[in-house]
């Protein structure tokens, strides 16, 4: 490790700026879920009309997969998203 001179400072976050920062990501996050909601909603509807099935396991376990990075709240965070997009049918 390099070692610190007496000159050399931590720069001090900007604490206003990673907030406008998070309340942007947020909105963002929210918009795509939405957006995941009304895609995930369409093609269930499609392929119940077409005589399939309300849930495709294999689909949903790659779509947990991409979440396994994250850990247990990884796995929560892929649960609801599935859940959302099942709407009153999935509870
Ligand atoms: C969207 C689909 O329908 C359901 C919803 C899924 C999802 O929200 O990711 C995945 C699999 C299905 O249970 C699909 O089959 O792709």
């Amino acid at each position: 490790m390099t070692p610190t001179t007496e000159n050399e400072t931590t720069p001090t976050p900007d604490i206003n700026a990673l907030r406008e920062e998070i309340d942007w990501l947020d909105a963002e996050i929210l918009r795509l879920v939405k957006r995941r909601v009304e895609v995930s909603q369409t093609i269930g509807a499609a392929r119940m009309a077409a005589g399939g099935p309300r849930i495709v396991y294999n689909r949903e376990m790659d779509v947990l997969a991409r979440y396994r990075d994250l850990g247990p709240e990884g796995r929560q965070l892929a649960m609801a998203l599935l859940n959302l997009g099942r709407g009153r049918l999935g509870r």
